[in-house]
């Protein structure tokens, strides 16, 4: 069997090292064709991922003709580029399996949604707690493969799957995305803290409240609560929100320490995801009647409006509730 991956970050790439483990013929897609041949040549992603050797059965490419003949195509972009992407697509694809964690800005959709209303037809999310790195160096790891359409689940997760990467399916797509999308944005939150020196009891707080807050999003956009417990939800919060190795940890811990985001985010090749779409998110639960104090706090931060002691001490401010 062979698929594509369209976009050769960090997650494209140790996804299609993930493919090639499981036995698939892998077409590697890069936007750019000088480091589509440098991978071909290297057999190594140097910006993305150094250090992992990519296995022969993946085929770096900068042609989108690579989705000829794939049984699906898993898309890596970041949340912000998916629509282009989508954009240059065939009129007629693959089933879509969607690898991207965020809201997109402007429409407030979740990427399911982007890809419903550019190139509609089954389409699949997959989300969990797995740096890019671990994967690809095939250490054990478990994330889950959620659409409405079993018979895809079941093609991914019997295609992706090996015993060190456990496929879990989902029938909850609304609830996975919006675990992957918010995660993001409370992992800055729990970085913001520690980097401001507010502490552990802080950081823990600010990830249980914030699991609260995506949770209550997830159910009024139509998912499911318990989605929110899952690997989605609170698994990806225990490996972004709690340690350095998360991208918008680190980026939420560079504000704590009174940078600005430009300042942050300079020269930076690699994307923290929760940036953008902390507001897209916060605006998309404003419509739908959901407040999100935590993510709101993270807009704002982000945006410059106020230091972290000052977005802390208004979330302890808000009036007494039961939890
Ligand atoms: N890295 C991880 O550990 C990891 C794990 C799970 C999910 N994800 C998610 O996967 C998605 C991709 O993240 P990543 O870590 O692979 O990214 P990355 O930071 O490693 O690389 C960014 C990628 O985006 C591409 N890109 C940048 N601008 C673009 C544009 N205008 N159009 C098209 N492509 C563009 C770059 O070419 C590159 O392939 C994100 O939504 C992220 O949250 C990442
Ligand atoms: O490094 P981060 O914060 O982008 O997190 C990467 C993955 O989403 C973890 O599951």
């Amino acid at each position: 069997m062979r698929i594509a991956v369209l976009g050769a970050g960090a997650w494209g790439t140790a996804l299609a090292v993930q493919a090639a483990r499981a036995g698939l013929e892998a077409t590697l897609w890069a936007r750019d064709a000088d480091r589509a041949a440098a991978m071909a040549t290297a057999r190594e992603n140097a910006r993305h991922l150094p250090g992992v050797a990519l296995p022969a059965a993946i085929a770096p490419t900068a042609d989108l003709g690579a989705l000829d003949g794939a049984a699906f195509v898993l898309l890596a972009v970041p949340a912000q580029h998916l629509r282009a992407i989508l954009a240059r697509l065939p009129r007629a694809v693959p089933p879509l399996v969607i690898a991207a964690k965020g809201v997109e800005q402007g429409s407030l959709l979740l990427p399911l949604e982007v890809a419903e209303a550019l190139r509609p037809g089954p389409a699949a999310i997959l989300s969990g707690p797995n740096f890019a790195r671990e994967v690809a160096l095939g250490l054990p790891a478990a994330a889950v493969v959620a659409c409405r359409d079993a018979a895809l689940r079941d093609l991914v997760g019997a295609a992706m799957g090996t015993t060190g990467f456990r496929l879990y399916g989902g029938d909850d797509p609304v609830g996975v995305q919006v675990g992957g999308a918010a995660k993001n944005v409370i992992a800055i939150a729990a970085g913001a803290v520690i980097g401001a020196g507010l502490g552990e009891n802080a950081r823990a707080a600010l990830v249980t409240r914030g699991l609260a807050e995506l949770s209550r999003l997830a159910v009024a956009l139509g998912g499911r609560a318990e989605t929110a417990a899952g690997l989605s939800g609170m698994g990806d919060l225990l490996l972004t929100a709690t340690g350095p190795g998360s991208r918008n940890t680190a980026l939420g811990m560079e504000l704590g320490r009174g940078r600005s985001l430009a300042e942050a985010l300079a020269g930076k090749v690699s994307v923290a995801e929760g940036a953008a779409t902390a507001p897209a998110l916060v605006a998309r639960a404003a419509a739908a009647g959901v407040e999100l104090p935590i993510c709101a706090a993270v807009a704002e931060l982000l945006a410059g409006g106020l230091t972290v002691p000052e977005a802390m001490g208004r979330l302890l401010a808000r009036p007494r509730r039961d939890e």
